[in-house]
């Protein structure tokens, strides 16, 4: 990376133009500013008129978010995906002209995206538009750490470009995203709703629970999907403004392509990175939320001593614990799950800390923690397979990877579940749940229908 302080954006743009002539090659530049109040969900709702692909990120119980539109710079990846992502990352980093006086997390070069749940699985229609993995850094991003708000514009340039117009654009395109007044619709209500096969759904919950019997696999986790109809098309920002206010600890998202959205707000971290820092969870095992709160803890209460959960929540902790320990130092986890309460229900939940070793990065563990037996199983292959054979249904980005990374090694990323993919006034939701030996089908079920709510919630009129 080359660090530069440049006397204004024009500048910049000028001497990487030059720069660019030399190569023969383009180049990316990237510069960021402190500036006032933005509402990242209001940053968000204006890119729309720029007609490209924006992302959304925030972390609600720590008034952290970033907002972005456009690509710089982006990745696509089919096959090798991390192998494919890192190295054109670190290419980028070596290559990149940047100027950041902030150093602060989340600004700078920060490249925002995902991955699908299962690389070997080959893409349904549905999810046409989303590749195994894709990252991208806006062009224009905006980053809110508590009440400090930055804005980081990159562009990548050719030896061509003329600095004039290129600045004149970058100036109206600020204008249009900081636009204050932008308005955003209320939730467009339900037409209809249709379950995905449900009663086929049970059926394979029954013969997966069947096969654990018969000591052939010791969890696997089935997932369902529920198609909503819209009254009107959805606007992503009401939806993200939405789900905010209603999933406190939660990490809302959104990632954009070519029109179609996967958005979410989940509750479960995969990694976060600081510097040599990690911090994971461990998030399985599910109870419903009581009416009043003597209710309620008594089912935390039933849900911290059941052995079904208890059970489907330690194959996630001994797994979580057992990859980091392959490249981590200092790798602690608390001998037992708290109850962690959301919105709808409550979960089992036990956090991990560790030290990354030297040589190591977020993609290798990124690579060892997905899946997790929160969305996958145990054993991890046979799980998988079965998951492959039986499921019917194409996961896509759902209960995969979805966060940032910045180039001062920061980034977290999320497990993409309570969570769905917007196409207009069509909205694919998806949930699962982890199926045991003693696990009933139509408790499942109802399991699922409670974890489809987050999103529901914020649909209904
Ligand atoms: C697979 C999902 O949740 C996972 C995360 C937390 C608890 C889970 C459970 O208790 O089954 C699941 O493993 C989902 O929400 O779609």
């Amino acid at each position: 990376m080359i660090e530069v302080k440049p006397k204004s954006f024009e500048s910049l743009l000028s001497e990487a133009i030059t720069k660019a002539k030399t190569n023969n090659d383009t180049q990316l530049i990237s510069m960021t500013e402190e500036i006032r109040k933005v509402d990242p969900v209001r940053f968000f709702a204006s890119a729309r008129k720029l007609s490209m692909d924006r992302v959304f990120w925030t972390s609600t119980s720590e008034q952290f978010s970033i907002a972005g539109v456009g690509n710089a710079w982006k990745v696509e990846a089919e096959e090798n995906r991390t192998e494919v992502i890192e190295s054109r990352w670190q290419k980028l980093l070596d290559e990149a002209i940047v100027h950041n006086p902030y150093k602060v997390p989340g600004t700078g070069l920060v490249a925002l995206g995902g991955m699908s749940f299962d690389p070997s699985v080959r893409k349904s229609e549905l999810w046409n538009n989303f590749s195994h993995g894709s990252f991208q850094i806006p062009i224009l991003m905006l980053t809110r750490r508590a009440s400090r708000y930055y804005l980081t514009t990159s562009l990548e340039v050719r030896g061509d470009d003329d600095p004039n117009e290129l600045n004149k654009w970058v100036v109206q395109a600020k204008e249009m995203v900081m636009d204050r007044t932008e308005w955003l619709p209320d939730s467009p209500g339900i037409n209809t709703q249709q379950e995905i096969a449900p009663g086929q759904w049970k059926d394979t919950v029954k013969h997966a629970a069947d096969m654990i019997k018969s000591r052939d696999a010791e969890k696997i986790v089935l997932a369902r999907e529920l198609r909503v109809r819209l009254k009107k098309d959805a606007s992503v920002a009401s939806i993200l403004k939405n789900l905010m206010a209603a999933q406190p600890n939660s990490y809302v998202f959104a990632v954009e392509r070519d029109g179609d959205c996967f958005v979410g707000a989940s509750p479960e971290r995969l990694v976060k990175q600081e510097d040599e820092q990690l911090f994971s969870v461990c998030l399985a095992g599910t109870a419903p939320r009581g009416k009043t709160d003597e209710e309620d803890r008594e089912i935390a209460r039933q849900l911290l001593h059941d052995e079904k959960n208890r059970s489907e929540h330690d194959f996630v902790v001994k797994m979580i614990r057992k990859s980091m320990e392959t490249c981590c130092d200092a790798v602690y986890v608390p001998d037992k799950p708290v109850i962690h309460p959301f919105k709808n229900l409550q979960h089992l939940y036990t956090p991990v800390t560790a030290r990354l070793q030297k040589g190591y990065s977020i993609f290798d563990i990124i690579e060892k923690l997905h899946p997790t037996p929160a969305l996958g199983g145990v054993p991890r292959e046979k799980s998988m397979t079965y998951i492959r054979e039986h499921e019917q249904l194409d996961r896509g980005w759902y209960g995969a990877p979805v966060g940032w990374m910045d180039s001062n090694r920061n980034g977290e990323f999320a497990v993409a579940i309570r969570s769905g993919l917007v196409q207009g006034n069509i909205v694919s939701l998806f949930a699962g749940c982890g199926v045991v030996r003693d696990s009933d089908p139509e408790a499942e079920y109802e399991e699922t229908k409670i974890k489809f709510r987050p999103m529901l919630s914020v649909l209904e009129d």
